[in-house]
């Protein structure tokens, strides 16, 4: 059984709605879910009192309402004003409930008539007072409806929609159990739960979408510093596009980049969005790592590998640089075939490796199969392996930190051009500085910048280059932010 967070539900809601499913055949299901339990329960031909809050949660309860009204006699007790029933599906289902002549509908907005209520004659009572959207204590005339339930407690049976209201705090339902639905919770201890489902599918569990990214992107500073500072290291006598392709990229998330090349190809860069730190030579190698990893202890997370290239003294340096390098990082292009040699280098160190399918071979010495479950098995039994992320890229990417995996299926076949896999990691790297885990860098950056290149597509058709493709991160953010 695997426990999910309060804050998943926010992930979830939004990645269905990315599949076509509404928020509307949530609450129905959710609904229905706890209608059917108490019937199971309980039997049917009951007397049925139901609390609303004007939250969702409510909304379920106003849905169950109608499910039970259907074998048993059901009143409604609307607890606040009816003006504030806050979202559309909620505020739908209750229009309804006001057009059927067998559901009784009280409003209760005043505390000193909700102490007065009397319920003795109902044979169940369904808390949907307040859910997942509860902040602090109960306040009136919430609180006085909770005081009101629990004198029943023992009398008739009580059922919370999704949680006891008022929990965490002291002032909550005394629940019988509460209908919990698709996943239990980690924050959920100390009172019974029946979970019923809602209508996800199992891609909720491992397609990245929206609700990922707009969740990683919420979560940024609004201050500057706060958004990171990633150091990108990359470049040779051969590359100099590579590592600028990831730094543009980055440069649309994070507050600062670095990027670090050697002096030659560096000539070849301006770019008043970056911080260019070029060092003597025309590749990498051992006598820079000093230097670099002066630089690094700047920064927040690194990317290393982008236009590297494979100069014999070039590999040594990455290999050191990794087994030195505290910071998060990123390895990718010819960053991996360095580390390949020596996969130890990765012992205790954080990071996210993006091998394409053939990088994959020369690191793991094995193909990755076709079908999405089995590469996705094989990506997570290497990142078990090796003590980090793979972000093995492909038409779907598959994600995994070893013990979970995550798939991404944005982006489209005009990506197959050179660079789009520098900005890619340069997204990472990006996501990573913000602090996040390096699943979820590797999930939301692969999710971006398939993302820019659906946008980039839209204007160019699939005829478009990496650099066009990191120029639309922006416009890619931004979709998501509006999602
Ligand atoms: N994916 C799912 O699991 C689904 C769950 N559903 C149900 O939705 C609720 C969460 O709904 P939400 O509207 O976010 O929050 P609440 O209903 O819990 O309440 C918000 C409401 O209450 C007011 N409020 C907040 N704190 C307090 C307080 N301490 N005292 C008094 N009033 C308070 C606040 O102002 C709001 O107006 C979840 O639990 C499920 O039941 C969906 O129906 C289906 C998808
Ligand atoms: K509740």
């Amino acid at each position: 059984m695997v426990l999910m967070r309060i804050e998943d539900v926010y992930v979830w809601d939004l990645n269905a709605k990315w599949l076509g499913i509404t928020p509307y055949q949530l609450m129905e299901n959710a609904g229905a879910g706890v209608a059917r339990v108490i019937e199971e329960r309980f039997g049917r031909g009951l007397r049925i009192a139901v609390f609303s809050g004007t939250g969702n949660n409510g909304g379920d309860g106003f849905v169950a309402a109608r499910h039970l009204s259907f074998e048993n006699d059901v009143t409604v007790f609307l607890v606040g004003d009816e003006a504030k029933i806050r979202s559309e599906e909620a505020r739908h289902n209750w229009e309804i409930l006001k057009r059927l002549d067998f559901v009784e509908i009280k409003v209760l907005k005043d505390s000193a008539y909700i102490k007065e209520l009397d319920l003795s004659g109902y044979d169940v009572i369904v808390d949907a007072l307040l859910g997942a959207g509860t902040k602090g204590e109960p306040r009136e005339p919430v609180r006085s409806a909770i005081e009101k339930i629990n004198e029943y407690a023992g009398k008739a049976k009580l059922v919370s929609v999704d949680l006891p209201s008022g929990y965490p705090s002291n002032v909550r339902v005394k629940a019988d159990f509460a209908v919990t639905f698709q996943w239990d919770k980690e924050e959920y201890k100390d009172f019974e739960r029946v979970i019923v489902k809602i209508g996800y599918p199992r891609e909720l569990h491992h397609l990245v979408g929206p609700g990922d990214a707009k969740f990683t992107l919420r979560k940024r500073g609004k201050h500057k510093g706060q958004n990171g500072k990633l150091l990108v290291v990359g470049g040779s006598s051969s590359y100099y596009g590579a590592p600028y392709l990831a730094s543009k990229a980055a440069s649309y998330l994070v507050d600062l980049v670095y990027l670090a090349m050697p002096a030659e190809p560096a000539k070849r860069i301006s770019d008043p969005d970056l911080i260019l730190r070029p060092f003597l030579g025309e590749n990498f190698s051992p006598e820079h790592i000093n230097d670099l990893l002066g630089l690094a202890e700047k920064a927040d997370a690194v990317v290393i590998g982008p236009g590297i290239g494979l100069a014999k003294e070039t590999k040594e340096f990455v290999r050191e640089f990794v087994k030195r390098c505290e910071r998060p990082m990123v390895i990718d292009a010819d960053g991996l075939k360095a580390v390949a040699e020596d996969l130890g280098v990765l012992e205790g160190k954080t990071f996210v490796l993006t091998p394409h399918a053939g990088e994959f071979n020369i690191l793991f010495g094995v193909k990755p199969p076709e079908g999405l479950l089995e590469r996705a098995e094989l990506v997570r039994e290497k990142a078990l392996e090796i003590g980090g992320v793979i972000l093995l890229k492909g038409s779907y990417d598959v994600i995994s930190d070893g013990k979970t995996w995550k798939y991404n299926r944005t982006g489209n076949t005009g990506m197959t051009t050179g660079g789009t896999g520098d900005v890619l990691a340069g997204l990472v790297g990006a996501l990573l500085a913000f602090g996040n885990s390096p699943l979820r860098s590797a999930s939301v950056g692969a999710f971006l910048n398939g993302l820019a290149g659906d946008i980039v597509k839209e204007e160019f058709g699939e005829n478009f280059t990496a650099l066009e493709l990191a120029k639309r991160v922006p416009k890619a953010i931004k979709w998501v932010e509006e999602f």
